[in-house]
């Protein structure tokens, strides 16, 4: 018989130290979510591709994992977490008075290689702040966002803020058709500046054309706003978020954030501030998000929202690893001990005290020896006694 035993593209096995870090990053954000009066939500992994279609297709059809279930109806395994949210947003939790604040620790699973390259099955861990507009709201998230990122024990990092609303109204400047628009904001995101150039050329005339061939190279500290505004003239999301920065600033965290003006996400639903969160020596973002004022209506119900996810084992393999426990005792119990040896082990650190499962004594010493533990602690009817391994 031949085994199966690879796992399917994009998947892999994680193992203890994998698993600790991840665990330790998933209880440290959700433990600062429930502080900040997020309630914990969970929707299923399988949802139907016409979820996807009605909120507008915010990713492309390609980089989801689709299912054919019994009736021949199109499923796909979760892509993402904010478009079922803004569903339940929308049905279940109608009657709740708004805002919501929402989170979650779950999987998405993505096909493709522009999706994290390696990984398509992304474990994340969210908020949603649903039914909240304006820069109170924003403020609340991009604080969380930076408080988030501190809470995993993380010094390094910063939040890039851009703005949905600053490409869509240069881009409305330019009177192009929808296609070439979408051409652009591709290249704009891929930093394609050759074909970006090219695409522009026809377009000189138009006033935004100079502001949009510059984007993609408008990221730094404040000053990205002013040059901003000198390219594009006054713009409303310029000084919203120069406005919000200030306040963020005053709160003190003005340390961890940075704009970037060319900064699109690949998903589409975003209407206002938008921003990735980046550790200092990894290449890709930790954390992603921003404000969508239009997803929960598609779903029926006008709220609009913002939150922001994090990649929970991109910010585990930042951390510097700690120690794993190290075994020191095996415990040898005589029959009827049972509950004297769980009691031995329940009393010491996790990991570093397990029961042997050999019948006699010097089967429990030669396996001490392979797993190299010091010590056994031997029970008996009478008393106890603690032996060297030799
Ligand atoms: N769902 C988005 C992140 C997000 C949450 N809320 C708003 N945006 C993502 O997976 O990138």
């Amino acid at each position: 018989m031949k085994y199966t035993i690879n796992t399917p593209e994009g998947t892999r096995d994680r193992l203890f130290a994998e698993c600790r870090d991840r665990r330790r990053v998933q209880n440290a954000l959700t433990a600062l979510f429930r502080r900040r009066s997020y309630a914990e939500v969970s929707t299923p992994e399988v949802e139907f591709y016409d979820l996807f279609l009605q909120s507008g297709n915010p990713m492309p059809q390609e980089a989801m994992l689709k299912i054919v279930d019994r009736s021949g109806r199109i499923l796909v395994m979760r892509p993402d977490c904010t478009t079922p949210i803004a569903r339940v947003a929308a049905t279940k939790l109608k009657t709740l008075p708004l805002p919501q604040r929402l989170y979650y620790d779950e999987t998405v699973f993505r096909s493709g290689a522009e999706h994290r390259g390696s990984s398509g099955e992304i474990a994340q861990c969210g908020v949603e702040l649903i039914g909240a507009a304006g820069a109170k709201a924003d403020l609340e998230v991009v604080a969380l966002a930076v408080d988030a990122l501190r809470s995993c024990g993380l010094e390094r990092f910063h939040i890039e803020l851009g703005h949905a609303g600053f490409f869509k109204s240069l881009a409305a400047g330019m009177e192009m058709d929808g296609e070439t628009v979408e051409k652009m904001r591709a290249l704009i995101e891929g930093k394609n500046f050759a074909a970006l150039g090219d695409l522009l050329e026809p377009y000189a005339d138009r006033s935004a054309c100079a502001a949009l061939a510059r984007l993609s190279r408008l990221f730094g500290g404040v000053e990205v706003l002013e040059e901003a505004q000198r390219l594009a003239g006054k713009n409303e999301a310029l000084t919203y978020l120069h406005d919000l920065c200030r306040e963020l600033e005053a709160a003190g965290y003005g340390d961890f954030l940075r704009f970037d003006l060319g900064l699109v996400h690949q998903i589409d639903y975003y209407t206002g501030v938008v921003f990735r969160g980046y550790v200092e020596g990894a290449g890709d973002a930790v954390l992603s998000g921003g404000r969508y004022d239009g997803l929960v209506a598609a779903f029926g119900r006008n709220a609009p929202a913002t939150g922001f996810a994090i990649d929970v084992d991109a910010v585990a393999g930042c951390l510097s690893a700690g120690e794993p426990p190290r075994l020191g005792v095996l415990v040898h119990f005589a029959p009827g001990q049972l509950a004297r040896a769980l009691t031995a082990v329940d009393g010491r650190a996790g990991g570093t005290c397990e029961l042997s499962p050999c019948e006699t004594l010097e089967a429990t010493l030669s396996l001490a020896r392979e797993k190299g533990a010091a010590r056994v602690l031997v029970l008996e009817q009478q008393g106890e006694r603690l032996v060297d391994v030799p």
